[in-house]
């Protein structure tokens, strides 16, 4: 059984004033009344000349004055807030006042009222079926004791975190009907501990609590799993009154319990004083064993009636004006009710079953919001992906450039940079590209053909064409020319043997890192949707994603070094993935869809990094570029290789630059070209490749 409280308005404690008649002690005494009432205002006839700046009049919800009834006290300020329980909502009545001022003769009016009033409802209402229990204690010199156990011990207050405050092993007895009820009230009053005083003959020496329990639910929802109870209690409580020593002439036993009397009630003044003046700050509830057990009808869970009694007799002024500065804090304070359901289990489990419903509607949400950012994802690898593509062409044109320059029998040079002012000692004229282009002695088409690379500090010759010698004659100081040039080819065929492995390793790394890339992100979508989805549905989805995640392992494993160039038939078909997606067929349609898009976006994906991968490896295996070292036209003009620095792939044959050895000889043969024969050997311009410009020999 699960406890519900639905909440109602806050709402103030209801208070009333009831002034008895002057009894026969004080009459005797020639005691007088100096109270009047008007409407739902007390009136004091302030002639005391010690207190003039006393308030004379105080209003509450009900003033009763003597002549008034305990029935028309208990219907104006009683009633309502009693029969509450009967609705789930639970209510205390409470008396307080001075010592004989009239609380218990109220109280057991009001209750005696309250439960006709009850068991006439119960009679009226044979729709709903209603158990009612019965529990009673009083409050002893700061002892709870069971009222309906004789022998029973001092009971111990438990805080419980639903109920609050509950009397441990508090007996309670479940009503059969009104009569058994009355009995229980008959033990109840025997065992209160009652006292004489000078004051009032038959003093009650305690806080005294009946606590009665409505349980209520509807006959026909009886035995359905959805049925659920109304519970509440309502707490009738009279309070031992307020007494002075001097008033009182108790002594021993009844001191005593005069002075813990007075405390509590002190306690209780504390904690109503506290309350008026708003929930801020600490309320001191624990402080007593009235205020621990009433915590609830004192600004709670409870509708609260408090009715204080007072003496109209002049020689109980004093008195009678604290009860009324007591009732007029008390008018402050709200408390909160709330319906008591009580819900059974089946009822219970239904009811979370709604609310796993709700969250997982919540989460569906929470998941589609989730696959727009991996939409958002695969839009940017997209944009990578074309990035990768752009570069791959323009790597693909140079490639392209340099075969034709092959085919054509002239190789652009390139080298690293020595030094432009040794290049103008050797008579090598130097220009950047602006300067080619501006330069008028070059034909519009050379210029035009000329494809430069894109950075500002890379310039080659792409286009394949030879560059042009002009200016002085290049036969002057061939000999050291030639040994310059000798010396330069065999630094280049050293740095063409890392040069190449370096290029091909790149080449081999770059594919392997888009994969890589690749993989990694599409395991993040996987795992992040692993994360998100704790519900079926979203289960499903992470399956899907989970599919596309295995499937581009496997596709980009592929792409690893070694491995071979993936055709189309290698790759895994979407039909691959229908068992997949059959499991996902319990998802939302919202969910599929938003799935299917996502398989499609990557599986698209997929294919443009295997088209990019797939030429990329063909750029790498490219080898005829200088693959025929032996071919007197190819090797003569092998000497040169293109790179780009941008570029990510590089494209160059390894076994252009098998050896020093290979690479002297075609020096040589370059320069016999240059020269026209042997006997010219040594006097063959070099051609300097600097990187950052180009260079024309000039001839
Ligand atoms: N409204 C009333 N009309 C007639 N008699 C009353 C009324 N109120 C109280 N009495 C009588 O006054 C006497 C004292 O009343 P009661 O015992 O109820 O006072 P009390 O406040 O409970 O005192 P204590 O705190 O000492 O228990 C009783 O004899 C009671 O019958």
């Amino acid at each position: 059984m699960a406890l519900e409280q639905q909440p109602m308005k806050e709402e103030k404690i209801l208070v009333s004033v009831r002034l008895r008649p002057l009894n026969q002690k004080e009459k005797t005494r020639s005691d007088v009344s100096d109270w009047c009432v008007k409407n739902n205002t007390l009136m004091y006839n302030n002639s005391h000349p010690d207190r003039p700046m006393s308030p004379s009049a105080y209003s509450f919800d009900r003033v009763f004055g003597w002549e008034c009834p305990t029935r028309k006290v208990y219907d104006e300020g009683a009633k309502e807030v009693a029969l509450s329980a009967i609705n789930g909502i639970n209510s205390t009545i409470f008396a307080y006042g001075q010592t004989s001022s009239g609380k218990t003769y109220t109280m057991k009016g009001i209750t005696d009222y309250a439960i006709t009033d009850i068991y006439d409802y119960i009679e009226q209402h044979s729709d709903k079926e209603f158990v009612l229990k019965f529990s009673a204690m009083e409050i002893y010199n700061e002892v709870v004791k069971d009222l309906l156990s004789s022998d029973s011990g001092p009971l111990r207050l438990l805080d419980d975190p639903e109920k609050g405050t509950v009397i441990e092993k508090l007996s309670e007895e479940i009503l059969r009907d009104q009569n058994h009820l009355q009995e229980l009230l008959s033990i109840c009053e025997a065992q209160r501990k009652i006292g004489e005083t000078s004051l009032n003959e038959t003093s009650s020496r305690s806080h005294q609590i009946l606590r009665l329990t409505i349980e209520s639910s509807a006959r026909e929802y009886l035995g359905i799993e959805s049925s659920s109870t109304l519970a509440a209690t309502v707490n009738f409580v009279d309070l031992a009154g307020s007494e002075r020593v001097s008033q009182a002439l108790s002594a021993g036993a009844r001191l005593k319990e005069g002075c813990h009397i007075n405390r509590s009630l002190l306690t209780l003044g504390g904690v109503i004083r506290k309350l008026s003046k708003g929930r801020n700050g600490h309320v001191p509830y624990r402080d007593s064993k009235l205020t621990r057990i009433l915590q609830n009808s004192l600004g709670g869970n409870a509708r609260t009636a408090i009715i204080c009694t007072m003496s109209p007799a002049r020689s109980h002024v004093e008195q009678s004006k604290n009860t009324l500065f007591f009732a007029s804090c008390a008018k402050e304070v709200s408390t909160n009710a709330k319906v008591n359901v009580v819900t059974s289990d089946k009822a219970l489990v239904k009811q979370l079953q709604k609310e796993l419903a709700k969250m997982e509607g919540a989460l569906t949400s929470l998941t589609s919001k989730s696959m727009q950012e991996k939409e958002l994802l695969l839009e940017q690898m997209d944009k990578e992906i074309k990035e990768l593509t752009h570069q791959r062409d323009l790597a693909q044109s140079r490639v392209q450039n340099l075969l034709q320059s092959v085919g054509e029998g002239r190789a652009p040079r390139i080298g690293e940079n020595s030094g432009s002012e040794e290049s103008l000692d050797m008579g090598v004229k130097a220009y950047k590209s602006s300067d080619i282009t501006d330069r008028p002695s070059l034909p519009n088409s050379r210029k035009h053909n000329r494809q430069l690379s894109e950075s500002s500090d890379e310039f080659f010759l792409l286009d394949g064409s030879t560059p042009q010698f002009v200016g002085l004659d290049p036969c002057q100081g061939w000999e050291d020319i030639a040994q310059k040039s000798l010396a330069e080819s065999e630094h280049f065929a050293q740095t063409s043997h890392t040069e190449p492995k370096d290029i091909t390793q790149r080449c081999h790394a770059e594919p392997e890192d888009i994969a890589q890339r690749c993989h990694a992100e599409s395991e993040d979508i996987a795992q992040r949707c692993r994360a998100e989805a704790s519900s079926t549905e979203s289960e499903a989805s992470c399956k899907e994603i989970r599919c596309i995640s295995s499937m581009d392992q496997n596709t980009f494993d592929s792409f690893l070094p070694g491995s071979e160039v993936l055709m189309h038939e290698d790759v895994p078909s979407s039909s691959q993935t229908v068992p997949m997606q059959e499991d996902a067929a319990s998802s939302s349609q919202t969910g599929d869809k938003e799935l299917n898009h996502v398989n499609a976006e990557y599986e698209a994906m997929r294919l443009k990094i295997q088209e990019l991968q797939r030429t990329i490896n063909n750029l790498v295996t490219l080898a005829p570029i200088g693959q025929s070292p032996s071919s007197s036209e190819s090797s003569s003009i092998s000497l040169g290789m293109s790179r780009s620095r941008s570029c990510r792939a590089v494209v160059m044959s390894p076994s252009s630059f098998a050896s020093n050895e290979a690479e002297q000889k075609r020096t040589q043969h370059l320069l016999k070209a240059f020269h026209g024969g042997p006997a010219d050997q040594g006097k063959v311009p070099t051609v300097e490749i600097y990187p950052g410009k180009i260079f024309q020999l000039l001839v």
